[in-house]
């Protein structure tokens, strides 16, 4: 039996991994968890996947009692600011496509969209996130929408199982050092054996497997599985186990980031309801609001910024909220390990991999990986074939991942600096330069977007490629053959209904203030 687990890393990883494996198995095994007291974790502010929910209800845990604990918000969408010229903005948004007459509502957009604002004509949430509002009544209940709070839905499906079925309308953003914590008293209430100690060396036996992992002050640590949640250092994984890391760098440059936390006051300025990504001239910032301060950061490519402009580029578009900042300057190792579980070792979190946070997706690529990890745990045979099918299901996500963030950047109207100029010339990955030429005469389906599940349903890139506006589209011509009065009709309903929840949603800020009783 394989029932003696060893965590090494107490980052959001290694935490979510912990607390999952004891929701999922209890006492039946014992897991064990040793961080660092000196190395840090990477503790900026996290802005999620809407399937994030399905941890949480994994673990029991309702939002009224984690969401406070970790100063956490609603996210409805990604908002892109001056992507394709500056001034414009369009949002990437939790919303399933309607369809009309078997044609996404967008073709018909491209036929005769009543505006040019293509994320305002197609989805409710567009005006939610401009008119700064909750998801949610006071009264806790959800805005109406494709998606039926209460309505009976599939327990225990992963992430890829649910895609496509439902929509659910939101995401968080939240403190990623707080939700460390949070989880810390779920696992330690649950029996996760806690050591906060440095490992210094990882043992291998003739095997080559890992025999045990040597710390400073508790000695051996043995285990039959060890989970590598070391970060970017890979100490088990990469280290021990001489895994290769497969660089992405050739099609994603941006290699560091600059990040501050600035107080604010949420009353005086409100909480949009989104993540926003605005361009510079080497890069991006994210900006997650997060209850009481703003977490925001510049990801840029070093070949293109020092990290000297990169922080005064920052400081200057927070403005004078963030003199008394200090800012943390972070290097940020961008791709894949070659396999993310060789032996009896399977490394989860920046271990595994790391794309740029653009689409928000570390912590949806940590909640699949230990979806992954439950589903093919191994026996004491070890079969290799649970081993394939996690390392392809891992490193599939991260690929489609990838190539998802690449038509961001080709897509970008935005080519005013070398940065920006060169994002256009960069190789392309066959499979992705052929997919793009389908594009533009056939909007993105399920049958020619990235072949493997991914998280990333087709409406989002849909929503990508008509937002940044470099590369041309062209509706179905079956379009111009059909009577438009339904899809004319649908463009009506979402105006109506975006303007009924902007009169009766309360704005984010009363929503949280009142669930914290201020
Ligand atoms: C700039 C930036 C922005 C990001 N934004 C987002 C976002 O908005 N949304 C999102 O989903 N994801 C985001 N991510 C990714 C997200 O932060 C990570 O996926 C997540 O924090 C997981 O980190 P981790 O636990 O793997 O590693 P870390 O946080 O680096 O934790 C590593 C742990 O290992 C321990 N450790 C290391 N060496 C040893 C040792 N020798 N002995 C004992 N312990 C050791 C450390 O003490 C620490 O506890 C972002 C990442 C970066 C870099
Ligand atoms: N798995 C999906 C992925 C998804 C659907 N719509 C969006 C919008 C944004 Cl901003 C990120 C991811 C997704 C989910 O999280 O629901």
């Amino acid at each position: 039996m394989v029932d003696n687990v060893v965590i090494v890393g107490g980052g959001t990883a290694g935490w979510m991994t912990a607390s999952y494996l004891k929701a999922a198995f209890a006492d039946r095994i014992s897991v064990t968890l040793v961080e660092s007291g000196k190395i840090g974790t990477i503790g900026v502010g996290e802005a999620t996947f809407s399937d994030i929910r399905h941890f949480f209800e994994f673990l029991d845990l309702r939002e009224e009692d984690w969401m406070p604990a970790c100063n956490a918000t609603y996210k409805l969408a990604v908002r892109f600011q001056d992507w394709r010229r500056p001034g414009h903005h369009f949002y990437h948004p939790f919303e399933q496509m309607r369809s009309v007459k078997g044609f996404p509502l967008t073709d018909w957009w491209l036929q005769s969209g009543p505006t040019d604002r293509f994320d305002k004509d197609c989805f409710v949430m567009a005006s939610l996130c401009d008119a700064g509002r909750s998801p949610r009544y006071l009264n806790g209940s959800l805005l109406e929408q494709d998606f039926v709070e209460g309505a009976e839905e599939p327990v225990g499906l992963t992430m890829s199982e649910h895609q496509g079925k439902t929509q659910f309308p939101y995401a968080y953003h939240f403190e990623a050092a707080l939700l460390a914590k949070y989880l810390t008293g779920y696992s330690t209430d649950r029996g996760v054996r806690h050591i906060v100690d440095e490992v210094e060396d990882v043992r291998l036996d003739e095997r080559g497997w890992i025999d045990h992992v040597l710390t400073k002050e508790h000695g051996e640590l043995h285990g039959d599985l060890f989970i590598d949640c070391t970060g970017f250092r890979g100490m088990l994984l990469n280290k021990a186990l001489e895994v290769p890391f497969v660089s992405y760098q050739d099609t994603l440059p941006n290699d560091s980031a600059v990040a501050l936390q600035v107080p604010l006051d949420m009353k005086k300025v409100g909480i949009r309801p989104c993540t926003t990504a605005t361009t510079r001239d080497a890069g991006w910032i994210w900006t997650i609001p997060l209850f009481g301060r703003i977490g925001t950061g510049y990801v840029y490519a070093k070949d293109y910024c020092t990290p000297e402009e990169a922080e005064r580029t920052l400081r200057e578009f927070v403005g004078p909220e963030a003199a008394e900042v200090e800012a943390n300057h972070i290097r940020m190792r961008i791709g894949r390990s070659a396999q993310s579980w060789k032996n009896n070792c399977v490394g989860i979190g920046l271990t595994s991999g790391f794309v740029e946070p653009l689409e928000s997706t570390g912590i949806f690529f940590i909640h699949h990986a230990i979806e992954q990890l439950v589903k093919h745990f191994p026996a004491a045979d070890w079969r290799p074939e649970l081993r394939d099918a996690y390392n392809s299901a891992v490193a599939h996500v991260m690929d489609g991942v990838r190539e998802f963030l690449v038509v961001h950047y080709l897509g970008a109207g935005r080519d005013d600096t070398q940065y920006w100029k060169d994002t256009k010339t960069r190789e392309v990955p066959d499979a992705l330069a052929e997919r793009i030429e389908r594009w533009k005469v056939q909007l993105p389906d399920s049958e020619n977007v990235f072949p493997y599940y991914h998280g990333l349903p087709p409406y989002s890139y849909m929503c990508i490629l008509l937002g940044t506006g470099a590369i041309p589209l062209r509706p179905s011509p079956a379009l111009s053959l059909t009577d438009e009065t339904a899809a004319q009709k649908e463009f009506a309903a979402i105006r109506d209904k975006a303007r009924h929840l902007v009169d009766t949603l309360p704005s984010q800020y009363e929503y949280f203030a009142a669930m914290r009783g201020a």
